[in-house]
Parts: structure tokens; sequence; C-alpha cells
């Protein structure tokens, strides 16, 4: 190792070990010159954990009956699992289809709610709406899932800088779009903070190496001046123009010069840059092709139809020691059916109230996760002008009214129709449109969005379909808060005798499904090691 290898280690080894300025090969050579055997590098950059999200099996076999509760992602993995090692599943779901908050509705779909309002999409062919998921990320099981069960994927665009902010609380009258909104919030935090520290307020955190390279950052990351200018802000072409650079000497049109400083804070667009830093929904983002339900449609296919019971609500649960009894109510009638096991996937705060004789502490816990709502409006238009007249190609518009976030197709990219999706907001706002009618609530939507995108909001609108999770019956909430490292959790996560417990409710990453395959895979080994035991 030659004196300068291991300056550079030395001076700059925190660079190195991360990756910034090399590949593996480079991080590996830090790491001997930092005295670490290569096996040491996992301590500093952990290897990816592959069992936890590739393909998943039980090793043996084993004949034993199971009846799962709920056909949502939990409850149809739980039975697709265990169906691969040879167990008996039969799988009893309330409503009318599998899939639970899986919901993807298109035209001739009908869906009644909790206060009665029944509505029939009349949606064109090849238009979709994703009522519950809609987008999921690289690391998540559910693509695991998606390969194995062949269900094509596809791009979710979820991050567009093309696509509006708008602030209207903050007395925005325009929209801003996301690259000019960037560009001139990254310009004035570079220059105010390049100007702090060539002043030497800094000089206390800083080498002067430090000082450079944090200026020299700061200049690029900003596109702001050098000192001789005092590192300003003034603008550049990152903002956009407002006519594109063309032919011959046609240098384009710049999108004017920046509000001033403070007017920039000020719109307080800022506070939308961090969604895509999440490790949950940075870009890229997939969709399976024609719908979120394609992953459960596959599932009860692998499961075979035959062992699902549609329409079954649960009535009760009882463990009789050496099986499970489980009632149900289908089709004006009740009924009853034995197994070796239970597995319940329904949303704990439902599963609360399903008469059982597994204690009054599993009551309490399974009562004690609070629901969150949500909603979605799916407005089908008959041409696409966020295409052709806004250049808006999927993504998302960020904004301060009450439909909190307005999604563009990332499918049928120049079709003739198309869906946006007009609002998907969570608590109070949420419940603001589901104590609305249907026609009411996209009324509400239109008018709010129409501030964004101007006449053809409404114009160019051919029909909508709105869902409201806490009205949603046999959900009553889009997810829920678990308390997790509470007795009452922990218990959950524990068979209470035969009924073993499921759903995204008992993950960290509630919210998603990738919580619900998580949990189903958790309560299917720790039953079949039960019985391999047994
Ligand atoms: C608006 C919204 C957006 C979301 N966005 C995403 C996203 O982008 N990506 C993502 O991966 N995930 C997302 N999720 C989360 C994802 O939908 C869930 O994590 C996952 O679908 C939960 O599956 P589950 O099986 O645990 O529960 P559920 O889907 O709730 O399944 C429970 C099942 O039990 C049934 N049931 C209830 N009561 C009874 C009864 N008495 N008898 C029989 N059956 C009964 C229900 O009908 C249902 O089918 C979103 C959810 C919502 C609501
Ligand atoms: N606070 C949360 N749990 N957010 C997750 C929101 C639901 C979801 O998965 C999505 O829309 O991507």
């Amino acid at each position: 190792m030659s004196d300068q290898t291991q300056s550079t280690v030395s001076r700059r080894g925190f660079l190195r070990a991360v990756g910034v300025s090399g590949g593996a090969g480079a991080m590996l050579a830090t790491m001997g010159a930092m005295g670490l055997a290569p096996s040491a590098a996992a301590s500093v950059t952990p290897a990816f954990r592959a069992p936890e999200r590739s393909d998943f099996t039980l090793t043996g076999r084993s004949g034993a009956s199971v009846v799962v509760l709920g056909g949502g992602i939990a409850g149809l993995t739980t039975a697709y699992e265990l169906g691969k090692a040879g167990y008996h599943c039969t799988i009893l779901e309330a409503r009318h289809r599998v899939g639970g908050r899986n919901l993807t509705i298109r035209g001739g779909d009908v869906e009644t709610d909790l206060d009665g309002h029944t509505q029939r999409a009349g949606f064109s062919d090849g238009v979709y709406f994703n009522a519950g998921p809609g987008r999921i990320a690289q690391w998540m099981v559910t693509m695991d899932y998606c390969r194995e069960l062949g269900v094509p994927i596809e791009v979710f665009t979820n991050q567009n800088a093309d696509a509006w902010i708008y602030n209207e609380s903050a007395g925005m009258t325009e929209p801003i779009r996301y690259r000019t909104a960037k560009a001139d919030v990254y310009g004035y935090v570079s220059e105010l903070l390049a100007k702090a520290t060539d002043q030497g307020a800094l000089d206390a955190r800083l080498t002067t190496e430090d000082r450079d390279r944090l200026l020299s950052f700061l200049q690029s990351f900003g596109a702001i001046g050098g000192r001789t200018s005092d590192w300003a802000y003034t603008g550049t072409n990152r903002r956009g123009f407002s006519a594109y650079p063309g032919a011959g000497n046609e240098v384009g049109t710049l999108l004017g010069t920046p509000p001033a400083l403070s007017d920039v804070f000020a719109s307080n667009v800022g506070r939308y840059f961090s969604f895509e830093f999440g490790y949950d929904q940075a870009m890229l983002m997939f969709q399976p092709v024609g719908g979120m339900d394609q992953i459960p449609r596959a599932l009860a296919k692998a499961v075979g139809g035959h062992r699902i019971r549609l329409n079954a609500e649960v009535t009760g649960v009882t463990d009789r020691g050496s099986q499970v009894e489980v009632t149900y109510r289908q089709g004006g009638r009740q009924s009853q059916i034995t197994a070796d096991y239970c597995v319940a996937a329904l949303p704990p705060h439902l599963m609360a109230r399903v008469p059982h004789n597994l204690g009054a502490g599993v009551t309490a816990a399974l009562a004690d996760f609070p629901v969150t709502a949500a909603g979605k409006i799916g407005l089908e238009y008959r041409s696409r002008w966020w295409e052709t007249d806004q250049r808006i190609y999927g993504g998302i518009t960020e904004t301060d009214l009450d439909l909190s976030h307005i999604w563009y197709p990332s499918y049928g990219f120049h079709g003739k129709r198309g869906l946006v999706v007009g609002y998907y907001n969570t608590g109070a706002n949420a419940r603001a449109y589901s104590g609305l009618t249907p026609e009411q609530r996209r009324e509400r939507a239109v008018s709010q969005g129409a501030k964004i995108h101007g006449d053809k909001y409404r114009s160019e609108l051919v029909t909508s379909y709105s869902h409201a999770w806490d009205r949603t019956r046999y959900l009553e909430g889009a997810w829920t808060s678990p308390r997790y490292g509470t007795a009452g959790y922990n218990l959950l996560l524990q068979p209470a005798g035969r009924v073993y417990f499921a759903g995204d409710w008992l993950s960290h990453e509630v919210a998603w499904q990738h919580g619900a395959f998580v949990a189903a895979r958790s309560a299917v080994s720790s039953l079949h090691q039960r019985v391999m035991a047994g």
C-alpha cells in the first residue's frame, strides 16, 4: 500500500467506505488500507439480507387442515404458502371478491358502502382505478410474489419534475412545477449556507479543506454564483423554460427570474421534497400491469377457487383444544367449519368484535389498534390533457388542499382516455370526503383540482368512482398504528391456542402489502414448525 493511499484513507476513509468515490472494489481496497479484513465490510455496509426478501418454501409436508379468516393479501398468502407444503386450507372471505384493501375498480364494478351509497363504476375498457395500493418499492417482497406468480410489472412514476406543487394557504395563485420549486429552494438554501460558510460561521465545525469542499458542493447543488458574486442564487435553466430551446438560434425563453428568497420560503414548496427520500417511496417504484388486483387474483388462482368461500362472514371462533371451530354466515345461512388450525387475517379492530373463546386479553389487544381513514377518487377523462397540454406523464402533484395529492396514470400514455386520481387523502381530510355522497365528493374534488388544472379538469370529465376506506364494510379503515413493544402487540404475535394472527398490522410495514406478506410468512412458519415438531 502506498503512502498516498494511506493518507487518502485517513483523510477520506469515510467517503471511500460509503462508496461515494468508488465501487465495491475501491471500497474493499479502502477497507484493507484501514486494516479491516474484507469480512469486516459487513459491519460498515451490511450485506443485503436476501432470504427475507426472496421466494419462500416451508421444508417438509403436512396434511393438516387450516381455516383462514379473510381473503386479503395476508389470508391469501397464508393459504398459498401452506398449500405448497401440503396443508388443506379453506379461506372464508366476507366480501364478494378477494383482495381486501387491494382493490382495483373497473367499469361495471358495483360497491355499496356502510352509508348505503351504491356506486357502479362507469369506466371505459382498459381504464382501471387502484382504490387501495398503487405502488411497490423495489426491495419489497411484493416484487418477489409478482415474479413468482407471473404478474407482469411496470414502472410507477412516484416523482415527476414536471408535476405541480400548489399551496393555496401560502397565497399561491398559480401552481409551480416541481423542477422550478426545487431550483429555487436548493438555490437559496445553497446561497445562505455558502455565505455563512465563507464568512467563517461554521469554522468550529469545518477544517479549511471541509469548507472548500462544502462550497464546491453547494455551487453545483444550488447552481449559485462563486465567491466573487457572493454566492448569489439568481436562477438558471434548472427552473425550466416558458419556450424550450429550438433549432438554429432559438435559445429558448427561460421561465423568468426567481422570486425573492423570502417569497420562496413563504410559499413552503420545500415541504414536499423529502417525500422521495423515503426508503419506501423512492423511485424507481413499480405497479402490476393492468391493476394492483392482479396480485390477489394470481394468489387466488394458485390457491384454487374451490378453497375460497366468498360472501362468507365469520361470526365466531372457538378453540376446542384439538381443533378449531369457525362459524360463518353465507347466503343468509349460518354454517360451520372445523379445522386443525386457524389463521385469522381480518383487520384487528374487526376481529376484536368476532365472538371467540381465546381470552379477554386477546380481545383487548385486538381492539388496541388505532385506525386511520383514507380515501381516493378516480376521475376518468375523455382526453389525456395532462399529457398533451401540460406535459405531465405520470407522477404526483402535491397540494395543501383537502384533496392532498393528484396522481396521473403511469400506464396508457398517449392513449385516448385516462384516469386521474383526483384525491388521495387521509385523516380529517379523508373523513371530510367520506361524509359526503359520491356526487358531492366528485364536485368537491373537481372544484379543488380545477384551481391547478383549469377548465378541462371539469369539462373533459366523463365519470368517477370514489372509495372511502373508513366507510367500507368488512374493513372500516385504511390501516392501523400498532403499539409496537406493548404486551398486547406481542401477545398477538403468538398463537392463541390453535389460532394464529396475520395481517400488515402485525408487521413494521403497516400500510404496505409487504407487511401483509411477511406477517403471513411469519404465521405459517410458526404453525408449520409446531406441526412438524408435534
Ligand atoms: C388507500 C390505501 C393505499 C395503500 N397504498 C399501498 C401501496 O401503495 N402499496 C402497498 O403495497 N400497500 C398499500 N396499501 C396497504 C395494503 O393495501 C395493505 O397493507 C394490505 O392490502 C393488507 O392486507 P391484509 O391481508 O393484511 O388485510 P386486508 O386487506 O384488510 O384483508 C382483510 C380481509 O378480511 C376480510 N374480512 C373482514 N371481516 C371479515 C369477516 N368477519 N369474515 C370474513 N372476512 C372478513 C376483509 O374483507 C378483507 O378481505 C394501501 C392501503 C390503502 C387502504
Ligand atoms: N403513513 C403511512 N403508513 N403511509 C403509507 C401510506 C400508504 C401507502 O403505502 C402508500 O400510499 O404508498
